[in-house]
């Protein structure tokens, strides 16, 4: 459905005098349910919202699922002009541009896998002086080129650009895991930029590493905020397979005990992957494996069948995080193997 836009304010006004304009709490949970239909914000994301609205500077750290996404997404519907969102995996971005056009919102990701035509659109919409886009989804790399930077630059010359919203923020510090060579160019768009609120988002950031993407990023007295990781609805157990009669027979018993689960069975090896597969499919379990040594089409295709639900297990090996989909939100999570040998 293609909903209306829900403005609070009009489009007129300087840059400064719109960005100072206050949102109250009430028009915020509006835009919430009208676009995204929950009933109220959860955590810490009204006061990232109205940190970033009021243009401060912010800093989050949320778990994943936590519902970081909305910090910047009800900020895009709050006021016209675009909100840049940084995202080291184009998986990631395409997924969250589908949902968002479903919702009927104005986004749309920049990447290398788009056709030229798709990219001319974008860009025509840019240069436009009044884009209709509300959330442009980048990589790191494209945020490094003298192109989109002179592009940006141009947007943001025009009052149109509202909020740079870093995903995964982690990356950008070398004391994280999950360092990213690229992160490090986004050090200069708190210079380009001044004046526009920068939100750092992660699920993983020690003291350490949150310090160093702060200084970093150069956030000026960002608030920083913290939500809880306690997750209620996740709880571990360790079996140990020598003391099992049948490792397999005890999987297969516990996936057809724990309901309609959607699960992911870690593997150490390929082998291991097809073959207890495999033997679930034989015992009535929709499942099927997943590693690198199956080509790119049937990944994808395991992929997009465990996503919709029309398989429900999937055993792998570590390849399927590294594929970037350790972000989706699983109900269930079953490591065999690595928690129980
Ligand atoms: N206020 C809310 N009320 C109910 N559901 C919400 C709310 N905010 C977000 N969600 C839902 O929570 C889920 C997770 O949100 P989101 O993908 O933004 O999390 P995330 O913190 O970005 O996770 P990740 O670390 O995986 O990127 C989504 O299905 C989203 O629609």
């Amino acid at each position: 459905m293609k909903k209306s836009p829900l403005p609070l304010q009009s489009a007129g006004g300087s840059d400064k005098k719109r960005r100072q304009q206050p949102h109250g709490k009430e028009a915020l949970v509006k835009l919430l349910r009208w676009h995204f239909g929950h009933a109220e914000f959860r955590g810490k994301q009204l006061e990232a919202i109205e940190a970033v609205l009021s243009g401060r500077d912010c800093f989050c750290l949320m778990p994943t699922g936590g519902g970081k996404s909305m910090c910047y997404q009800i900020p895009a519907m709050a006021r016209p002009g675009i909100v840049l969102v940084v995202c080291p995996l184009i998986a990631l971005m395409e997924n969250q541009v589908t949902a968002l056009k479903e919702k009927g919102i104005a986004a749309e990701y920049l990447s290398s896998t788009q056709t030229s035509h798709a990219k001319n659109k974008i860009h025509e919409d840019l240069d436009s002086g009044k884009p209709t886009l509300r959330l442009l989804y980048v990589t790191p790399e494209l945020i490094a080129t003298a192109g989109f930077m002179s592009k940006l630059t141009k947007i943001y010359s025009r009052g149109l650009l509202n909020l740079v919203a870093i995903d995964e923020a982690h990356c950008i510090s070398t004391w994280g895991h999950d360092f990213r060579p690229s992160y490090r160019k986004l050090s200069s768009l708190r210079n380009h930029f001044p004046g526009i609120p920068i939100l750092a988002l992660t699920a993983t950031a020690v003291p350490k590493v949150q310090n160093d993407v702060i200084e970093s990023l150069g956030l000026q007295r960002p608030l920083v905020l913290k939500s809880s990781f306690n997750r209620p609805n996740i709880y571990y157990e360790v079996r140990y397979k020598d003391i099992l009669n049948d490792v397999y027979a005890d999987l297969c018993n516990l996936l057809k005990t724990s309901g309609n689960v959607c699960g992911i069975i870690y593997c150490l090896e390929r082998s291991a992957c097809d073959d207890l597969s495999a033997y679930l499919s034989n015992n009535g379990i929709s499942c099927a494996a997943y590693h690198a040594g199956l080509n790119d089409k049937l990944r994808s295709s395991v992929l997009d069948d465990w996503i919709s639900s029309k398989t429900q297990v999937v055993v792998a090996t570590v390849a399927f995080g590294y594929d970037g989909l350790t972000n989706y939100f699983f109900s269930q999570l079953f490591i065999h193997d690595t928690a129980i040998a």
